[in-house]
């Protein structure tokens, strides 16, 4: 079955699917006590969801006061993402069979690449199952019955029946504590509305009630003024004060969410303009509270039916993560420390966030393709990559940190990929130059984790507007350098995906934009990840994208109960074009043109090997660098440069610097022209800009810079492509090796 087709009918995954649960407490025959709760539960639920419905529609402004910081807009949010799954979902005419499908069955031993109709997926329903468990999966005619743990199948295998009594006593208690937070948010509710009741009608002046000076704020009131600004928002007109404008709620708001949830004012309001103000304050709120924790089966070791059996007999709670995916398991309780249990030792699973399989879904790599990892570490996308590859092909496993690369190095070896090579560079300069003509690249990239609030709280005040200049120029070097590594020419593949946890513009839908604008070569296409997430923005803040920009999926933690996180996923359809060769530029295009035909007369030599080396170029045909900073506009009529050195300035004067003083005092010992500007003025703008971007961009890459500036590491064992070869290495092939030396007699 394609992958199209598999997403429509499984539809996007339920971040706490009860349906399940009450499923499973009704069959429960054997343990009657632990099944009748869960049916009351389950009534007590609907109950209280068909007030909450009731409720929201008439204000779903009080929905989200609460008196302390529970996240009564997250949970209102799930409640809406379940009712949406348990819509109906378009199906095929094989589709109700599917549908019924063993959650668990019919994942196992098998990938999630099989899902990918566009891209030759169906070869892997071909492949053999190797486990003793021998159903052939995503194959509409298998002929295999899928018999369901958690589906609406009445007969259920033994094996299924002790997994579910194993598992159901922990699920019920799991169900009794989630009724108990939710009666006591349904009274919270009761006692807000009753407050609410008392300001109806009224104009409130959100203006009057301020805080005294000097104190601790009192956050009860102060999210009560949060929720009161929110309503008037919605209904300025008959609720605002007349003297005041939205500017003046909005500004309140935004000081507010700071003091509040502790964000410095320029990310409050960046992540802010992303949303409603409702919807926002959902988004604040969801990063107050974890993520429901996932781990992955590792389908080199074991399938998710063993694992999950192996797990609940050590007293885990947990259930398949959603329809969405066969490998991920969400564990609602664990008695043993869940990076510590035998099964986890012995590589059976990685603990990896749900959203993070999404790019590797996207990318859906094939057996005996060669795919690059550009940012790897710790390596929960390669050694998904690499069990969907069923450990044949090759994935470049790169990462820029040498710490982080040894961790990659402890995960592969943990979960048994053995078609993988880790290298230590920095990628927006190493590939195409050291190594290209991938079939596919996965670039995740580093980002401002704006996504991930959750997990790493520093964000919140740690990142700021430089941060927002920076990281997206990088970003931006390593999408142009993933691009040039791709073989447009591959049989089977020829993709970008380009991830981020984080959700702003500037580093998602602006990056991607930009890459469209450097690379007519590429185009969007679609992730093949369903309804899943919501569309990529088309237009923001008065900017227009390109209308493709909505295939591309964006996910976040108060809509879909996973990490906030961006999946673009790009289509090379030919070779980079070069407007303006220079000597290298022009020499690389040839090696490309002459690489795309040897590949069909297969008379590659040493020095033309099949790599596209075509380096990266601007608009002129320029070779572009970080260093050199002879990259693109940032936006429309404005270069990086420009961007970092304002942005450079802006923080200088919020720290009450004058920026001229500062910028322009010589340095002690160096002569002000002695750089590489030394031709200009000291005092040349034009200097000083690049000076600034060059320590901007040093700045930057402080710790990938020391790194790359080391050799990368050396092969130990060769990899020898054409015979298809599987073998470890630890560095650059012999085939590699020949690249590097034919791209120095290039460059010379
Ligand atoms: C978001 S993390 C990658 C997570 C990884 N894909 C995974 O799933 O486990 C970004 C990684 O990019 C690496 N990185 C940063 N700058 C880089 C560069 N210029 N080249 C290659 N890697 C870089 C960082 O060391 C970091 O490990």
């Amino acid at each position: 079955m394609g992958k199209g087709r598999r997403m429509k009918k499984q539809g996007p995954p339920a971040p706490l699917d009860e349906s399940k649960i009450t499923i499973l407490k009704k069959r429960k025959t054997a343990d009657a006590e632990a099944a009748s709760k869960a049916v009351a539960a389950k009534k007590r639920r609907r109950s209280d969801a068909d007030e909450e419905d009731v409720v929201t529609k008439k204000d779903t402004l009080k929905k989200s006061k609460t008196n302390g910081k529970s996240a009564i807009p997250v949970v209102k949010e799930k409640e809406k993402v379940v009712k949406e799954k348990k819509k109906p979902v378009p199906m095929d005419s094989d589709s109700e069979d599917e549908e019924m499908a063993d959650e668990f069955e019919d994942l196992d031993n098998i990938s999630e690449g099989s899902m990918d109709s566009q891209e030759g997926l169906e070869r892997l329903s071909d492949l053999e199952d190797d486990s003793d468990d021998a159903s052939v999966l995503d194959s509409d005619d298998d002929g295999h019955p899928r018999e369901a743990m958690f589906s609406d199948d009445e007969d259920l295998s033994d094996a299924e029946e002790r997994l579910t009594a194993a598992n159901i006593e922990g699920l019920s208690r799991k169900l009794d504590l989630q009724r108990q937070a939710e009666e006591e948010e349904a009274e919270q509710e009761l006692q807000e509305a009753a407050m609410q009741t008392n300001i109806a009608g009224d104009r409130p002046d959100v203006f009057a009630d301020d805080q005294p000076a000097g104190l601790a704020p009192d956050l009860q009131l102060l999210r009560q003024r949060i929720t009161d600004t929110i309503r008037i928002l919605g209904d300025l007109k008959t609720l605002g004060q007349p003297d005041k404008s939205r500017t003046d709620y909005i500004d309140l708001l935004l000081n507010d969410i700071c003091t509040y949830y502790g964000y410095n004012r320029y990310l409050a309001e960046k992540l802010f303009n992303l949303f409603t103000p409702m919807e926002a304050f959902a988004f604040f709120e969801a990063n107050e509270t974890p993520r429901p924790v996932v781990i992955r089966t590792n389908t080199l070791r074991t399938n998710r039916r063993s694992l999950a059996q192996a797990l609940i007999n050590r007293g885990v709670v947990l259930e398949p993560v959603g329809k969405w995916s066969k490998v991920g398991l969400q564990v609602f309780e664990s008695p043993v420390p869940l990076g510590a249990t035998p099964e986890y030792l012995a590589g059976h699973y990685i603990l990896q966030a749900a959203s993070s399989f999404l790019p590797v879904m996207a990318l859906a790599p094939q057996p005996g393709e060669r795919v690059l990892d550009m940012a790897a570490a710790p390596g929960g996308k390669t050694t998904y990559m690499s069990a969907l590859m069923r450990n044949t092909g090759c994935v470049i496993a790169n990462d820029a940190s040498k710490p982080r690369a040894k961790g990659l190095i402890g995960n592969i070896h943990r979960l048994g990929c053995k078609n993988t090579i880790v290298t230590n560079m920095d990628a927006r300069t190493a590939f195409p130059k050291a190594m290209g003509g991938f079939d596919r690249v996965l670039l995740d990239a580093p980002c401002t984790g704006t996504g991930v609030i959750s997990k790493d709280a520093g964000v919140k005040t740690s990142k700021d507007e430089n941060d927002f200049m920076r990281i997206p120029h990088m970003q931006r070097q390593l999408l142009l350098a993933a691009i040039d590594s791709v073989d447009h020419s591959s049989k089977t593949g020829g993709y970008v995906v380009y991830s981020t946890c984080s959700v702003t513009v500037e580093e998602n839908e602006a990056v991607v934009q930009y890459i469209l604008r450097k690379r007519p070569n590429v185009k969007i296409v679609d992730t093949g990840l369903g309804d899943f997430g919501s569309p990529g923005f088309i237009s923001y803040m008065g900017k227009k994208f390109d209308a493709k920009m909505a295939l591309t999926r964006r996910y976040f933690p108060h809509r879909e109960n996973v990490d906030g996180f961006y999946v673009c996923k790009l289509k090379k359809t030919g070779p980079t074009p070069v407007a303006k060769p220079t000597d290298e530029t022009a020499s690389a295009t040839d090696k490309s043109r002459r690489r795309s035909s040897s590949k069909a007369s297969s008379t590659d030599d040493a020095d033309d090997e099949v790599y596209d080396k075509t380096p990266i170029v601007d608009e002129n045909g320029v070779s572009v660098d970080f260093e050199g900073g002879a990259f693109g506009p940032f936006e429309d009529g404005e270069d990086d440069a420009e961007r970092i050195a304002r942005s450079e300035r802006n923080r200088l004067r919020r720290k009450g610097l004058n920026p001229k003083g500062v910028l322009n005092k010589p340095k002690k010992g160096k002569d002000n022209a002695s750089t590489e500007t030394a031709t200009e003025p000291a005092s040349s703008k034009v200097g000083e800009d690049e000076k600034k971007e060059k320590k901007q961009a040093k700045e930057a890459v402080k710790e990938t810079e020391k790194e790359t500036k080391k050799k990368p590491e050396t092969a130990k064992k060769s990899l020898n492509q054409s015979k298809g070869e599987k073998k470890t290495v630890t560095g650059a092939t012999k085939s590699e090796k020949k690249a590097k030396s034919s791209s120095k007699k290039t460059s010379k």
